[in-house]
């Protein structure tokens, strides 16, 4: 009968609006122990990302043209996620669809800039995701190649591992056909083999092991086994619930772009478990409407919203809280470089009307 209670009373809270006030831990609280003293490897104060869903320079353009036309719509896939992750930190990410953990994942990697927010990466991280880096043009060796340059390796290193990533990859003759006529099993694989090789110091894992077979599948665990035993940070999303419990230690859950829990993986796994029975037991239309409620809310989030949450946090001095609400440069410049596109677009404008004018007076 008390367990009933709790239970109701837990399911109650999830309808309520979400507003996490300091929703890191700091350290040595409970879930985010640091036994060993380890180095922080990650430390992520407030990081958003604002989309813009009309995000094409045509559409840009187009808005500075129309002004009376309506604001392009803005989502906000993540509204403000802090945590830390210590040195051989193995984390579960984990999270409905579209809730963000692809976001994270990549702003982490630095294949996608933050909005705002303070990031602090301690050491090179390697992104492992089905597509990410792959040339679809390119052949399989010939990726293995121009991912391991981005990575910073000779051509000497290259040389000297090319057989092992190949080997690893299993793609055997494949590996000198265009990577565009792979299916995304041996993408996967290749992806996999060519991140493994760089040996970074923070491993992120976006769902790169679902959808290779069985065996691949086993084989990549084990290698992620012994990463996890030389001490490196992983990051691992994965809708494999199994795979997150048997492989990781801490588990992050986002929701509609907000980190819900962070913790040890089985609480948080099982809250999760726990959400998403009550999520199923709705009746349609009350899954809609959840739904598009808090999709509303990442539509209207905005930076004065997110400016309270930082203000009120304890656990940052004003500096930090500076810092966690400065927008990133490079969103910025991407904005500089648009508007000079427009205003040479006008000055040249301008000018052919003038040279036009001029010459229809001979
Ligand atoms: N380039 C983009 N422009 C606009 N919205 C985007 C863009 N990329 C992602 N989104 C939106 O941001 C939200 C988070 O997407 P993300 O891919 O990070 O989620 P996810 O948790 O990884 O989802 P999944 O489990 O389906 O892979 C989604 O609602 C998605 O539609």
């Amino acid at each position: 009968m008390a367990e009933k209670e709790v239970a109701t009373q837990d399911l109650a809270s999830y309808d309520e609006p979400f507003t996490p006030v300091a929703p890191y831990k700091q350290l040595d609280e409970p879930g985010n122990e640091n036994p060993s003293n380890q180095p922080i490897k990650v430390a992520a104060r407030y990081v958003t990302k604002e989309y813009d869903m009309g995000s094409s320079r045509k559409d840009k353009i187009d808005a500075i043209l129309n002004p009376l036309k309506s604001e392009d719509e803005k989502f906000w896939g993540l509204k403000g996620i802090s945590f830390d992750v210590f040195e051989g930190d193995v984390v579960g990410v984990i999270g409905v669809n579209g809730s963000g953990k692809s976001t994270l994942l990549n702003i982490l990697s630095g294949a996608l800039a933050e909005t705002s927010g303070s990031l602090d990466i301690n050491g090179t991280t390697s992104l492992l995701s089905v597509w990410d880096g792959l040339r679809p043009n390119l052949t399989g060796r010939e990726n293995i190649r121009l991912k391991s340059l981005m990575m910073g390796r000779s051509n000497a290193e290259i040389e000297a591992e090319m057989d092992d990533v190949i080997e690893f990859s299993e793609l055997d003759k494949f590996i000198d056909q265009p990577v565009k006529y792979y299916s995304s099993g041996m993408r996967s694989k290749l992806g996999f083999s060519i991140a493994v090789h760089q040996d970074p110091d923070i491993m992120i894992i976006d769902e790169a092991l679902s959808v290779g077979d069985q065996t691949f599948s086993k084989k990549a665990l084990a290698k992620m086994k012994e990463f996890k035993a030389q001490g490196k940070t992983i990051f691992f999303v994965s809708h494999a619930l199994g795979q997150v419990e048997e492989f990781t230690d801490k588990a992050i859950w986002i929701q509609y772009g907000e980190l819900r829990e962070y913790g040890e993986t089985k609480k948080v796994l099982q809250d999760y478990k726990d959400w998403t029975a009550w999520y199923n037991k709705m009746a349609q239309k009350d899954k809609d409407t959840f739904v598009k409620g808090n999709k509303q809310a990442q539509n209207e989030f905005d930076r004065d919203q997110l400016w309270t949450r930082i203000e009120q946090d304890d656990h940052l001095d004003d500096k930090a809280k500076t810092r966690a609400f400065r927008r990133n440069a490079v969103g910025d410049r991407l904005l500089v470089w648009d508007w000079l596109v427009i205003i040479a677009s006008v000055i040249a404008f301008i000018m052919s009307a003038y040279m036009f004018t001029y010459l229809a007076h001979f």
